[in-house]
């Protein structure tokens, strides 16, 4: 297809924060193709969370182009607390953490100290273990502990500044995989309606579960993205890709998790495995890092950004380069620019398909050998509750974009996470035929098909008063 091609693969993820927040440059980054906004709770109070859910879906209505709405909570996840100022962390220096509101009372005045959100951390953690703070750059050795608080001395020094991330890699953390914090904040998501709830170090499917039935109970049909980041949910992979909705590949946190050097085969992996159970994934974290500072990539991360494009992820995301960095439209115009280009040359072959299990799916996937055979053509569905557009985004057809028409709004935002869909809403006809004939009028007055192209559509058709699933292939006239 050609590089003005009106439909990118890939869809983008991007994180909001203080650099995205206002009315324009939400705007500004729905216009620049941006397909899903992330609220990370880590950083959100409730709040903002309400008001900028009510402002993304003003701005999209505004548009004219509805996105999807991701709530990352943060699960099992340790933090720092606020602090007034950093605390510049001197080599050697020894430092407390404290929990149960134990120092200062409880450290002599010449050691600093920070509060943590998690008071079993003086026992999870033993004398000897590492403590890593904010994505790993800080490092600590645990020197002694007691009932309020973790001694320890500074390995690699550096700047601490409020609600840091700490890992403490190879540590069974002893936190209930849902916490009373993420019930409080799904809560909120599911009363502003999200489209999907993103549940951080999920370690088994039972987490996944869990999150489903509390969905269930609440009545939210948000979708659920299991985020994994450590070594549990990489040993329990397989049950988690069945489990979840989507999975995430968090390389933040894994690549702290797990020794950096794997990072790039977990990466790997996970996008394989979820490809055969027919699985959407993302790949999230440091694509653009240093576009947080600067207006231009690195090589090294315009390749990294293409490789998940190879790969045939759904999805790239955006996270600190859209929340606190100085170029956040310019990110989002970059990760649509590479994707473009690599989509255009990819000409590898056709992926084996995912377990082909009912015959509905052995049909549809005849449809995506039929658009893989036919150059320029594109595919047409027909989705209530999203099963055939998922069930043909999973086929990964090489180039023929999958134009999904709903009655829904709410699923034509979920549908944007999928690699190749293309969601609208349209009300559909009395008959099949009617919808049909209602989408090729549409695309048509969009622009976005013309005269001699090749429709393969797939949907169910009314024969002799009967439903029969089919392929029809069309010639636009
Ligand atoms: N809603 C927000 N309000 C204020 N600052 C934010 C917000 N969201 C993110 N940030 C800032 O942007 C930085 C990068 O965002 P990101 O979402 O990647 O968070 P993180 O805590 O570093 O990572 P993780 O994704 O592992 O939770 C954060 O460290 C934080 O300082
Ligand atoms: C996105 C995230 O949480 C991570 O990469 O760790």
């Amino acid at each position: 297809m050609s590089a003005d091609n009106p439909f990118r693969r890939t869809k983008i993820i991007f994180t909001l924060g203080p650099a995205t927040d206002s009315e324009a440059m939400l705007e500004a980054l729905f216009r620049a193709g941006a397909d899903i906004v992330r609220l990370n709770m880590a950083h959100a109070n409730h709040e903002w969370t309400r008001t900028v859910i009510r402002r993304i879906r003003a701005v999209s209505l505004r548009l004219g182009r509805e996105v999807g709405i991701m709530m990352d909570i943060k699960g099992p996840e340790i933090r720092t607390g606020d602090l007034a100022a950093p605390i510049e962390l001197r080599p050697g220096e020894i430092f407390d953490f404290t929990v149960r509101g134990g120092a200062p009372g409880d450290s002599p005045e010449e050691v600093r100290s920070v509060g943590v959100n998690y008071a079993d951390l003086v026992k999870d953690v033993a004398v000897g273990d590492t403590v890593l703070v904010d994505n790993g750059l800080i490092r600590l050795e645990v020197l002694a502990r007691n009932e309020t608080r973790l001694r320890c001395r500074v390995l690699i020094p550096g700047p601490l500044g409020s609600r840091r991330h700490i890992n403490l890699p190879g540590v069974k953390v002893n936190l209930p995989a849902f916490t009373d914090k993420d019930r409080r904040d799904t809560a909120v998501g599911i009363e502003e309606n999200i489209d999907f709830v993103a549940l951080s170090f999920v370690r088994s499917a039972a987490d996944v579960e869990e999150l489903r039935a509390f969905l269930a109970e609440h009545k939210s049909h948000a979708r659920i993205v299991a985020k994994i980041e450590d070594r549990s949910a990489i040993d329990n992979l397989a049950e988690i890709v069945r489990a979840c909705d989507a999975l995430m590949v968090a390389r933040g946190d894994l690549g702290i998790e797990c020794p950096f050097e794997e990072l790039p085969g977990i990466q790997r992996r996970a996008v394989r495995m979820c490809l055969s159970y027919g699985r959407p994934v993302i790949v999230a974290t440091h694509m653009l890092e240093s576009m947080i500072q600067q207006p231009v990539p690195t090589r090294a991360e315009i390749t990294d950004v293409a490789n998940a494009v190879y790969e045939r992820s759904d999805c790239v995301m955006l996270s600190g380069e859209t929340t606190v960095g100085k170029y956040p439209l310019e990110c989002v115009q970059m990760l649509d620019r590479i994707a473009r280009r690599v989509e255009a040359e990819d000409d590898a072959p056709a992926a084996p398909p995912p377990e082909l299990t009912s015959e509905k799916t052995k049909l549809l996937h005849s449809a995506v050998v039929l658009a893989n055979d036919l150059p320029d053509s594109r595919i047409l569905t027909f989705t209530r509750y999203g099963f055939m557009a998922r069930s043909l985004a999973a086929l990964r057809p090489q180039r023929a974009p999958i134009l999904a028409f709903t009655p829904s709004i709410e699923l034509q935002r979920q549908l944007r996470l999928l690699r190749g869909v293309e969601p609208y809403v349209m009300p559909f006809g009395s008959e099949p035929d009617i919808t049909i004939e209602n989408a090729i009028v549409f695309l048509r007055n969009k622009g976005l098909i013309a005269p001699g192209d090749k429709l393969i559509i797939a949907t169910d058709i009314l024969s002799q008063d009967r439903l029969i699933d089919a392929v029809q292939l069309r010639t636009v006239r």
